[in-house]
């Protein structure tokens, strides 16, 4: 589903680059996990491959197109859901309106998107009375949960997420790497988590680790 080609990065000088000549494969219906140190570059790799920046050298594929040739806003549109670290939800909506937002800009395809988007949160611990609140007035736990359900609900290939259970509990932080896992092998998604946690990494089908500037497959 989605191949990096010879893939190198760096932010002001080449000879600092994050890593350089990087080939990964990530398949439909697994699940990935990518580790690595504070600052070995997890985040901007997410970037590259979820389109919000392009690499210095090399390509992305999605489904054997250039995402370049696909173009970043089209590849963004219709087939990568981006989780970020800061949830990035639109602070003057409620949490409904957030995803029904999101599903609209994607045209997702649901007999009753309204439905769909309550039953989804529901199943994430977001009740109606909570989800049609202004997002703000939802703990940093719930937001994260409501920009989970956000992605889920776009119906994309491909979802890539930044410490999606940073802010979670033990136990809610198991339900949502449960349900990714679900996702990803029911709906044949391919779902790539960056994180710091062992305990997430040891449920992905396979685990990249980031180390000395190279992609190592550990699992
Ligand atoms: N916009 C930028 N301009 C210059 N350098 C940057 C920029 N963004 C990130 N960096 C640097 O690039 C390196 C990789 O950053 P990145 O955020 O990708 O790391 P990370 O592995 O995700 O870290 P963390 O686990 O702490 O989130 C870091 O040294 C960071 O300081």
């Amino acid at each position: 589903m989605l191949k990096t080609q010879d893939i190198g990065y760096w932010y002001t000088n080449e000879q600092d680059y994050l890593y350089k000549n990087v080939d990964l494969t990530f398949d439909a219906g697994k699940m990935y996990a990518i580790l690595g140190a504070s600052g070995s570059g997890k985040t901007t790799f997410l970037s590259l491959i979820a389109g919000l920046d392009v690499p210095k050298e090399g390509s992305i594929y999605f489904n054997d197109k250039n995402v370049t040739s696909i173009g970043l806003r089209n590849y963004r549109k219709n087939d990568v859901s981006t989780i970020f670290q800061s949830y990035n939800l639109l602070p003057y909506m409620s949490a409904l309106d957030n995803v029904l937002t999101a599903m609209s800009i994607c045209q997702t395809q649901v007999n009753n998107r309204k439905e769909y988007a309550l039953e989804h949160l529901n199943k994430v611990g977001i009740d109606e009375s909570l989800a049609t609140k202004p997002v703000t007035q939802l703990s940093g736990g719930q937001q994260q949960r409501v920009a989970i359900v956000r992605s889920l609900c776009c119906n994309h290939d491909l979802i890539v997420a930044d410490e999606p259970t940073g802010n979670l509990d033990d136990q809610t932080s198991q339900d949502i790497v449960s349900l990714f896992q679900k996702v990803a092998h029911e709906q044949n998604k391919c779902i790539i988590i960056v994180t710091h946690e062992q305990d997430v990494a040891k449920k992905c089908d396979k685990v990249f680790e980031l180390k000395n500037k190279t992609f190592e497959l550990v699992k």
